[in-house]
């Protein structure tokens, strides 16, 4: 009864938001270290736990941040300006979440506003929010597209992703170089395949 219960996915849940104190971080890194055959109180590793708990705060920070509140700042006064704003080249570093192992690449963001622009800046900000969880490519590519949508309301949304997995390049199939392509696009540019060649082509002109 036990184990069913256990099994059960709303409990899984429940267990997910359960607050794990740092020392449970550690001793995961300990017994992961020991898993893998050394010992994690010699002296070049009996600090390395909590060195890796403080990098995975800043690796995976995005759990603890709200899209939401980085692009709520508009600016309306851009002389009715109305064509497309494009952001691209966007590095970004994350994490799979198959493997936990990284990817990274480039995201390029571009939008057709309505009443108003965010700063240039806060679209990065939107990437680094979705890219520093344990994301796949095409999540991390909507995610981004739906927040710029759901905040600024603009008349359209196009997001493109290209991305190395490491998980590809380090093991398993160990391919590298491999570049993956995801798009999402909504509003103007999910209605107008012109829209959709147009980003296209600003992206790849503008690329260096
Ligand atoms: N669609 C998608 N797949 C991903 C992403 N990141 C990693 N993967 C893939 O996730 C898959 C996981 O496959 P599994 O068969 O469950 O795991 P595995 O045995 O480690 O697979 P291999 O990587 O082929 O060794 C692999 O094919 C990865 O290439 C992503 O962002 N999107
Ligand atoms: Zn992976």
């Amino acid at each position: 009864m036990d184990a069913i219960i256990k099994q059960h996915p709303a409990l899984k849940a429940v267990d997910a938001g359960r607050k794990v104190s740092r020392e449970e971080a550690e001793e995961a890194v300990r017994t992961l270290i020991s898993y893998l055959g050394d010992c994690p109180n010699r002296e070049g590793l009996k600090d390395t736990p909590k060195r890796v708990v403080n990098a995975y705060a800043e690796l995976f920070a995005g759990y603890k941040q709200d899209p939401g509140a980085v692009l709520e700042r508009v600016f309306e006064d851009v002389g009715g300006y109305q064509d497309i704003v494009l952001v691209q080249d966007i590095p970004f570093y994350s994490h799979c979440e198959h493997h936990m192992v990284p990817f990274h690449g480039k995201v390029h963001a571009a939008y057709y506003p309505t009443d108003g622009v965010v700063g240039l800046s806060k679209i990065g900000r939107v990437v680094d929010v979705f890219a520093r969880r344990l994301q796949t490519q095409e999540n991390l590519t909507t995610q981004i597209a739906e927040a710029i949508d759901d905040v600024l309301k603009p008349r359209g949304v196009a997001v493109l992703v290209e991305a190395e997995h490491m998980c590809m390049a380090m093991r398993g199939i160990k391919k590298s170089g491999v570049l993956t392509t995801t798009t999402r696009f909504t509003g103007l540019f999910a209605e107008d395949p012109a829209e959709q060649v147009r980003f296209i082509s600003l992206v790849r002109g503008g690329q260096r």
